[in-house]
């Protein structure tokens, strides 16, 4: 038994009748109007037709404006992302950082990085504001500073997702906040049936941050769930 979520192991989820499939309707249409909330511009979409086509995921429009507030209240100024991907979440990020913040983004990828370069600059951003690391984050952050950030944002392997959060607790400075994205992983973090490493993984990280008195917890329902603590 997990002991995800409490109090019971998982939740199972009911075919919503009558008024209640009513609100649900409701609910999914206030979900696409947050979605679509914030406008996206012309390099984010490019950034978001390069990831189609190469099969990979990027965040929501809403998580993206999650993050990009997230990023302008941290007043942040250095922010570490795993995951570079094609450049959707850290054109958010840079959005939201200050002018002179510098983003430092890792992936193994150099494809991925090199689209995400691009659109960074379709965006606008002058090439110092982002620092691109080729490499798998557990051997990249290890060579980053102590304390020396205002927030980090996860978005890389899952199966790896407790070692980016110990690696993110060292990074940030106190005050500094750590974001995981897609931690509902499509329903199946809370679904009851026979889950792959990856979702037990999952858990088990939603319960660490939960329980740590060193973190004020939110996790934030929006695109694929993101789960957000800032450090004491
Ligand atoms: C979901 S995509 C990131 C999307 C990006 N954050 C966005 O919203 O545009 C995941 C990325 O993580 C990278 N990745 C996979 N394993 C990794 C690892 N061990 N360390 C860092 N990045 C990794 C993949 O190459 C891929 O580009």
């Amino acid at each position: 038994m997990c002991g995800f979520p409490a109090p019971t192991d998982t939740v199972t989820a009911r075919q919503p009748r009558g008024q209640e499939r009513a609100i649900t309707g409701n609910r999914q249409t206030s979900w696409a109007f947050a979605d679509a909330f914030v406008a996206e511009d012309e390099a984010l979409r490019w950034a978001r037709d390069r990831a189609r086509e190469a099969g990979l995921p990027s965040v929501s429009p809403g998580t993206g404006a999650a993050l990009r507030m997230l990023a302008a209240t941290a007043d942040a100024k250095a922010v570490a992302e795993i995951g570079t991907g094609t450049g959707v979440s850290g054109i958010h990020l840079l959005h939201g950082m200050r002018p002179d913040g510098v983003l430092t983004t890792v992936d193994p990828e150099p494809d991925h990085q090199q689209f995400a370069r691009q659109a960074f600059r379709a965006a606008g951003f002058a090439g110092n504001r982002a620092r691109f690391i080729p490499g798998r984050a557990l051997d990249v952050l290890p060579r980053l500073a102590d304390g020396g950030y205002d927030l980090v944002f996860c978005d890389g392997d899952r199966v790896e997702c407790l070692d980016y959060l110990a690696e993110s607790l060292r990074l940030l400075r106190p005050g500094g906040l750590v974001c995981f994205e897609g931690v509902f992983a499509d329903g199946r973090t809370v679904d009851s049936g026979p889950q792959p490493v990856e979702i037990l993984h999952l858990r088990d990280l939603l319960r660490t941050v939960r329980e740590s008195p060193e973190l004020v917890t939110s996790l934030l329902p929006v695109g694929d769930g993101l789960l957000c603590a800032v450090k004491r």
